[in-house]
Parts: C-alpha cells; structure tokens; sequence
C-alpha cells in the first residue's frame, strides 16, 4: 500500500456457497479523490463496500482500511459511513443523534458546520422516525460526516430524494473532497458519476471491467454516432471503411464509427442534399451498457460452457 492509498481490496474473493459475489477484485481508492463505484444489481458492490469496512471477511485476497484491518477502532475512526439502509432509533431527535455520533469521534467537525454542510439546519429539533424518506437521507449523510472523516462511504446516499436534495448533497460532497476526504460513492445514476468522480470503478459480475476517469470510460467505446437526413443506402454505407453499422431509423439516417471525420467527409460527398447533420461521442451511458453488456454476455459463455 502506498502512502495515497487511503483504502484497498486485494485479489478479494467472496462467496456466498455456490455463487462468487467477487471474483478477484482489486481496488485501491486514493487520499481525497472521489471515486464511484458502478454496476449493474449484484455487481458486486455493496459486497465491496462492506469488506472494506470489515463486515465481512473475504474469502480469500484482502481488504486494508488505512493500511490496516478494517475492524480495528483506528481504522474505523478515520472513516464515514451512509449505508443503503440505517436503523436509527426513531424517537432520538436529529440534534440527539448528531450529538451521540460526534462524541463517538476524538476530532468532530464542529455541530452547527455539520448541521448547515448536510442540509439538516431546519430538521434539528425533529424526531428522526417523524422525517421523509429524503430527510432522513440527508441526516444519515450528516452522521457520516460529523466525524471528520479521512474517507467516507456513501452507497447510493441521492436515492429518494428531490432535485434540490440531491444537488445539496453534491454541493456537499464536492466540498469534502476539496478539504481532502475521499468518497467512495455507489451510484446508479450515471450522470452523479459523471458530475463528481474523479476516477470511477465499473463492476459487473464480481469482477472488474474497467477502472479510471469518466472520459477513459467513455473512451472505451471508441464508436461516434453520427444522424442526418439522407436518401443515401443505409446498407450501401453499412459497406463503407470504418463504418461499425448503418441503418435507417424514426426517417433519419444513423451510422456508428470509430473514424467520424472521414465518414462525414465522405456521406457530404456523396449527398450534396444531406441535412440535420449531429455528430455525437458516446457518453458514459452507452459506455457503461456496452461494458456490462459484455461482462455479461461472457459470463453466459462460460455457464455454458461448463455445463
Ligand atoms: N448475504 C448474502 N447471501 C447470499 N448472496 C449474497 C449476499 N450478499 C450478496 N449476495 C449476492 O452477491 C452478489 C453481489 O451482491 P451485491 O449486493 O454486492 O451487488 P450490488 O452491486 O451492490 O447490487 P445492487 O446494485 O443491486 O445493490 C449478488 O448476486 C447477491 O445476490
């Protein structure tokens, strides 16, 4: 581990009897960066959290929390947590509860700091179980916070809450990572990825199927799209160098390749009456669907295969 690594899974296996939640997978997540950990349901994440933060063990591989085991008290100080699911006790009112959660840290953020970070200024003399779903979201973030952490986990923390919620919550997290802590996010919304992370970790049957900026992602998919009206052959340039696919859709004309410039060159070229030209890069969800895809279209094979 070396001296950024804040966090690490090494060659983790995990099982639960005969399926393989993780398959090997390393994972190094580095001081102050925001890193979000993405995937299809049973990717593999929330198991990837949870070695982290020691609730469970691996089966085989690692899982280090600053250098050290998870579940020793120096490790876990340091750390934040938002789970999918908190059981609060709904009579405490939010102001006992931030409280009670300060005094478990030996460096708290200050309360009233804590309280206007979060967003919960306004919900402090409540109680808890009294709350919406979105409020109580938003006062679970701020007992993940409270501690000061040097790195806090947030698995899916957006979920049920309204625009402005969650755009708080950005506000929030982006200025955390400007003080240094370091998020690792669980999201299944793609543009919070593309908003926030600075590196992002793409899951898909336990294993992992690509790690490093959202543009490397996109990149990843090498394929332009390019839209126009034309009365050009649809399967005519389907035959074209550098063309993935061609077909005619909604009365528009619409090819995929990774060499846009050329094909365009070439589609002006030969329809002089050619209109509404949009020429558009992949973006991180098509990136995202075609990685997954894959994973999972290999890990068929390979049932069948077995079988
Ligand atoms: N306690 C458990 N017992 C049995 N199987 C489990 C257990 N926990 C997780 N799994 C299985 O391990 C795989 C990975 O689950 P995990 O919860 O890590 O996925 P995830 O990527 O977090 O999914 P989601 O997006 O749905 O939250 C899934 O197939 C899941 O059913």
């Amino acid at each position: 581990m070396n001296d950024t690594t804040v966090a690490r899974l090494a060659a983790a296996v995990k099982r639960y009897g005969p399926l393989t939640a993780l398959d090997g997978v390393d994972l190094a997540v580095r001081r102050g960066e925001l890193l979000a950990l993405l995937g299809p349901n049973g990717a593999g994440k929330s198991t990837s959290v949870s070695l982290l933060l020691g609730l469970i063990r691996p089966d085989t591989g690692r899982a280090e929390l600053f250098g050290l085991d998870p579940q020793r008290i120096e490790a876990r100080r340091r750390i934040g947590v938002m789970l999918q699911s908190a059981n609060l006790p709904p009579t405490l009112r939010v102001c006992e509860l931030l409280r009670l959660t300060m005094s478990y840290y030996p460096n708290p953020r200050g309360y009233d700091e804590t309280a206007v970070l979060a967003g919960i200024a306004d919900l402090l003399l409540r109680p808890y179980g009294k709350l919406s779903g979105g409020q109580q979201r938003r006062v679970q973030f701020a007992l993940a916070l409270c501690g000061r952490p040097e790195l806090l986990f947030l698995d899916e923390p957006t979920v049920g809450m309204d625009i402005d919620a969650r755009q708080k919550l950005w506000a929030a997290m982006r200025a955390l990572v400007a003080e240094g802590c370091a998020v690792v996010l669980t999201t299944h919304y793609l543009e919070e990825a593309d908003a926030l992370a600075q590196r992002v970790v793409v899951l898909g049957q336990g294993r992992v199927l690509s790690e490093g900026s959202v543009d490397d992602l996109r990149k990843r998919v090498a394929l332009t799209r390019i839209r126009c009206v034309s009365d050009l052959d649809a399967t005519a340039i389907a035959a074209w160098p550098n063309v993935a696919s061609a077909m005619r859709e909604d009365g528009y004309l619409r090819i995929a390749t990774a060499q846009a410039e050329a094909v365009v060159r070439r589609l002006l070229d030969a329809d002089s009456a050619l209109g509404e030209l949009e020429v558009q890069r992949a973006g991180l969800a098509e990136a995202f669907t075609e990685l997954t895809r894959d994973a999972a279209e290999a890990a068929d094979a390979d049932q069948r295969e077995a079988a």
